[in-house]
């Protein structure tokens, strides 16, 4: 989400005065712990999103992004610990998760149903279905109504999903894994409605992914769930903000100390270039190295996907198939 939608929707809840006493946190999750039979998939887990957010769920198959959502949906019951959803515990709420919406990972709908039979369905099930809206987005998809879900292709069917998810104006939206399988034209469509969503009615999103590229410019908030936990959780404009890539170069090489005074995540030398991964603002890392007169000094942006494999790094976890998955 760009910083322009979370200005947009921040000015929105601050020209409401009953949003003064609403809860910032929409989705909190206390030391959850969820088995099957003796397997333990989700390790007292914490989470929080807060209200008009997007938060990325990353993690490798099996760590426990759809046990996670499944249990934030209130499909399965926590076995340990707390969730709940603006205030209240989801499981068995049926008033609460008629203002969320889950597009889950496999797809369900019913046989032989037409996508106006599915919107029926939702209409009855939705308070707050918005059936102008529903008509609206079928140029969108390039779909006609009456079609059969059936012979609609995997991509489609999810496109599907997401039409019907957004035609029921939900407050929590959580998807696993929805853009997998659209095709990159209308996976850019689907998060720029998603995103419109956020910063016009303050829509707090929990998705889940594999590819951390796919959340990169959509997420305020990246998680990296691995075995049942979450590893790192991280803001993505402080992460971009406070962690650099310089290449800097010494006709004259500085004391050893300039170096190590530095907060730095990686240091090698290329000839006589230092390449340097290093925590700390643009301007403390540029006064540590300009007194020194470097020949070379560039500040080059990192990707996400660099800064959590050098986060990573740091704790230790080889983590390639959650980045590059
Ligand atoms: N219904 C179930 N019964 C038994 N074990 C389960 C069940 N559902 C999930 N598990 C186990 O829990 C662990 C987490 O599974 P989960 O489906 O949550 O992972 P995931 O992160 O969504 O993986 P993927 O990216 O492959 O979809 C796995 O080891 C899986 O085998």
């Amino acid at each position: 989400m760009t910083e322009q939608h979370i200005k947009t929707a921040t000015a929105v809840s601050t020209t409401h005065q009953e949003e003064e006493t609403t809860p910032p946190v929409m989705i909190q999750v206390a030391a959850l712990d969820k088995y099957f039979d003796n397997y333990q998939a989700l390790k007292s887990l914490d989470l929080q999103v807060k209200r008009g957010s997007v938060y990325g769920l990353l993690g490798s198959n099996g760590a426990g992004k759809t046990t996670l959502l499944k249990t934030l949906a209130g499909i399965y019951r926590e076995d340990g610990g707390k969730v709940t959803v603006d205030g209240a515990p989801i499981f068995d709420n049926i008033s609460l998760k008629q203002r969320m919406i889950f597009v889950p990972d496999a797809l369900y709908f019913f046989p032989g149903a037409s996508i106006d039979d599915m919107a029926r369905y939702y209409r009855e099930l939705y308070p707050h279905w918005n059936q102008q809206r529903y008509e609206a987005l079928a140029p969108f998809f390039h779909m006609e109504t009456h079609q059969k879900v059936h012979q609609l292709s995997k991509g489609m069917q999810r496109q599907v999903a997401c039409w019907l998810a957004l035609s029921t104006m939900p407050e929590v939206m959580i998807l696993d894994e929805p853009l997998d399988g659209l095709d990159t034209v209308m996976r850019q469509k689907v998060k720029n409605l998603l995103v419109q969503d956020v910063a016009d009615r303050q829509m707090t999103i929990l998705i889940s992914s594999h590819n951390l590229r796919e959340l990169e410019d959509f997420c305020d908030h990246v998680g990296i769930l691995h075995e049942g936990t979450i590893l790192l959780e991280k803001e993505v404009d402080e992460l971009k903000q406070d962690i650099h890539k310089i290449q800097v170069a010494f006709r004259n090489p500085p004391p050893a100390q300039v170096f190590e005074n530095l907060n730095l995540l990686h240091h090698e030398n290329r000839g006589s270039v230092n390449l340097i991964i290093a925590r700390g603002s643009r301007q403390t890392l540029l006064e540590a190295f300009q007194p020194h007169h470097p020949v070379i000094l560039d500040m080059l942006p990192l990707t996400l996907e660099e800064i959590f494999i050098y986060e990573m790094g740091d704790h230790g976890y080889a983590v390639d198939n959650i980045i590059f998955a």
